[in-house]
């Protein structure tokens, strides 16, 4: 599916996207995600989420702020998005910081998601190949992370979404670069978080690779657009929350793409 034709199903089906995330994120996920085209869920209770994840189109788990029950929700989701072939996102909120997060991320990682998305730290650390990450910031460029995302990849079966100043996608054996964006998107908060919850809005309706791609193009041409006017993060947020909304089947520039 090319990403104008996902963009277009998106704004179509209006897919439900069950989200657990963390309070950092849990707004500005869910307005981001309404703004791209879709319908967030932030559900995160072990005593619910089995019943919840089966009317879902997709489910996104990111341990931003990990607690044992939030984590006990988390496992359960994903069993049973994966007994449902629901597709799920993983993303590994700074999983090198300490060991209960460490282990918390590679048993949700034995769980099979459909695309692992974080930063380049997080992905080379994931891999078992060191990374310099400081919390939920990266220290790692993404070109460094290419090899960790390709071993992932192959490792469990999924796509692998490095972001930063330029996305890499894998599926372990072709890979995308995604070029665009604004250099204030890291100056704001939980985007990385959001950019997970709308990829799983698009993996409602595209198979993985195809979903990581549209996301990230949508975003791309979102923030390049939102920081043209933008004084700061503040209002850059503002725009780019206009632009995901305003962009419209066609908009997303498959130029910005370069097949490895
Ligand atoms: N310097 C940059 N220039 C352009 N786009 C960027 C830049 N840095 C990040 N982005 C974009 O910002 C979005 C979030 O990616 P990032 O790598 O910052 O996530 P993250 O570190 O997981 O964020 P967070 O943990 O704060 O949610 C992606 O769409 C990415 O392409
Ligand atoms: C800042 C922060 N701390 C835990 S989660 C989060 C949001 C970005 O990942
Ligand atoms: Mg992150």
């Amino acid at each position: 599916m090319t990403p104008n034709e996902s963009l277009r199903a998106l704004r179509d089906q209006t897919p439900l996207v069950h989200c657990i995330t963390n309070y950092v994120a849990m707004n500005v996920a869910a307005n981001v995600t309404l703004a791209a085209g879709a319908s967030p869920a932030m559900i995160h209770a072990a005593e619910e989420v089995a019943d919840f994840v089966p009317v879902a189109g997709a489910l996104t788990i990111n341990i931003g702020t990990l607690s044992a029950p939030w984590l006990d929700g988390m496992l359960m989701s994903a069993k049973t998005a994966k007994a449902h072939a629901i597709p799920w996102v993983l993303d590994p909120v700074a999983h090198f910081a300490t060991p209960y997060r460490a282990r918390a991320a590679q048993d949700l990682l034995a769980l099979g998601p459909s695309i692992i998305r974080g930063n380049a730290s997080e992905i080379i650390a994931l891999a078992g190949q060191g990374g310099a990450g400081k919390g939920a910031d990266s220290g790692d460029r993404v070109a460094d992370a290419q090899q960790a995302a390709t071993d992932l990849a192959q490792w469990h079966g999924c796509v692998v979404a490095v972001t930063g100043p330029v996305d890499l996608v894998t599926d372990g054996s072709r890979s995308v670069t995604v070029r665009g964006g604004s250099d204030l998107m890291p100056k704001v908060t939980a985007l990385g978080c959001s950019l997970t919850a709308v990829m799983g809005a698009y993996a409602a309706i595209a198979p993985p690779r195809d979903a990581a791609v549209a996301a990230l193009l949508h975003f791309a041409e979102a923030g390049e657009r939102a920081g043209v006017t933008a004084d700061g993060p503040g209002s850059f947020l503002v725009r780019f929350i206009d632009q995901l909304y305003t962009l419209q089947p066609g908009d997303l520039d498959e130029g910005r793409l370069s097949w490895l």
